[in-house]
């Protein structure tokens, strides 16, 4: 069994255009079907990153292989991206969920001012349940400042939601130490440092010729990710739900170091709190012991004059601080609010006033 894959809470799982096509091209509904299955089934919050576009749009256009210009493949895109989506609407709503579309280019995924954007949506449908279904934004992106292949972009996604897991789904079942068609090429269930990489050929794409970036893309995805302290399953879609299920099938690239809480550790250690959040002990409980995000129906009352985005103290029915987080609310809003549940509150104020009063995600244990 896996710890690393049955204590993650949130993860990213990324599948391949080569995992979602039939032989004769155009999306296979019955992989699809089962991949979304195993995601469903998963007690993590799920964010997807989903290749496939320009597959799915290949057959509607009568197009008979990958075009190999800029324009056609993004033509392709524009019409295989609503099919995807149809399709994973479909499959979700077997299992009463539902999908948001998220498209991104480079530029959100590294300038920072459109990261937080990126991270504040994705965060929320999170919070609402909601299965993220990432793509690149294929029909605006250019030649120079594009990804191409999902795998760099899904390691770029893991580490702006803060995933536990990065999970990389393919046609092949695990990492090889060369051409897997090979009988010569061995099977790796594991990578702990870089130097496991050394005697590896991972320079031939891949036979299906609808996928992009072959093993190169992927190892140096699991590298971005394993560097920012995120473990990497690589595996083959039918085993999806065996690898959520932690079992040891496909590679498990190991984090190389320990999560980096640069921003939490700032937050525990170099702010002064501008106010203070009276807890009654059941919130107090939700915060210390589920990690919870702090609602209004939990606070007690309010000291300080703070700003929305301010640290605070989150402090017990003794005073004693409990955590410290960033504050979703202006002082003068909180009072008409303490007690009441967030159902309440956005029925009478509003859907507005169904935020929580600090984010599980920007709250850290004193
Ligand atoms: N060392 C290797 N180990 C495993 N697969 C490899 C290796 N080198 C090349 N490959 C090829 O990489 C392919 C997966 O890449 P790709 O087709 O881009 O997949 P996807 O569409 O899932 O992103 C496999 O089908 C396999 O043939
Ligand atoms: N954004 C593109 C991804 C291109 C692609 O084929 O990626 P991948 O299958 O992950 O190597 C699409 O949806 O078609």
């Amino acid at each position: 069994m896996r710890t690393q894959v049955t204590e993650a809470r949130r993860i990213v799982v990324k599948v391949g255009s080569s995992s979602l096509t039939t032989a004769a091209g155009g999306l296979d509904g019955k992989r699809v079907d089962a991949l979304v299955d195993a995601l469903a089934g998963s007690p993590a919050e799920v964010v997807l990153v989903s290749s496939g576009a320009i597959a799915a749009g290949l057959a509607p256009l009568g197009l008979l292989k990958r075009p190999k210009d800029l324009a056609t493949q993004q033509a392709a895109a524009s019409v295989g991206q609503g099919l995807l989506m149809r399709a994973y609407n479909d499959a979700f709503a077997r299992h009463g969920r539902v999908v948001g579309q998220v498209l991104l280019t480079v530029d959100d995924v590294t300038r920072r001012a459109h990261y937080r954007n990126a991270y504040r949506t994705l965060r929320r449908l999170l919070d609402l349940r909601a299965v993220p279904v990432v793509n690149e934004n294929d029909t605006v992106a250019t030649e120079e400042i594009r990804f191409g292949d999902n795998d760099r972009l899904a390691a770029l996604v893991a580490s702006l939601v803060h995933a536990d897991l990065l999970v990389l789904l393919s046609d092949v079942d695990s990492l090889y130490t060369g051409d897997p068609s090979l009988p010569t090429s061995k099977k790796i269930t594991d990578v702990r440092t870089p130097d496991d990489l050394l005697d590896i050929d991972v320079k031939r794409p891949g036979k299906a010729g609808v996928g992009t970036g072959g093993m190169v893309t992927k190892v140096e995805a699991a590298r971005i990710a394993t560097t920012s302290g995120i473990p990497v399953v690589l595996a083959s879609a039918p085993n999806a739900k065996a690898v959520l299920d932690g079992e040891p099938v496909g590679t498990l690239f190991h984090r190389l170091r320990e999560r980096p809480q640069a921003r939490l550790f700032w937050l525990a250690h170099a702010t002064s709190p501008r106010g203070r959040l009276h807890l009654d002990p059941g919130a107090v409980q939700a915060v210390r012991q589920r990690h919870a995000s702090l609602l209004p129906a939990g606070i007690t009352a309010v000291d300080g004059r703070f700003a929305a985005g301010d640290p605070v103290d989150l402090v017990d029915v003794g005073g004693v601080p409990v955590a410290r987080g960033l504050v979703n609310y202006d002082a003068a809003e909180l009072p008409p609010l303490l007690g009441r549940s967030t159902g309440e509150l956005a029925a009478a104020l509003g859907p507005a006033y169904e935020r929580e009063v600090v984010h599980r995600d920007d709250l850290v244990l004193l």
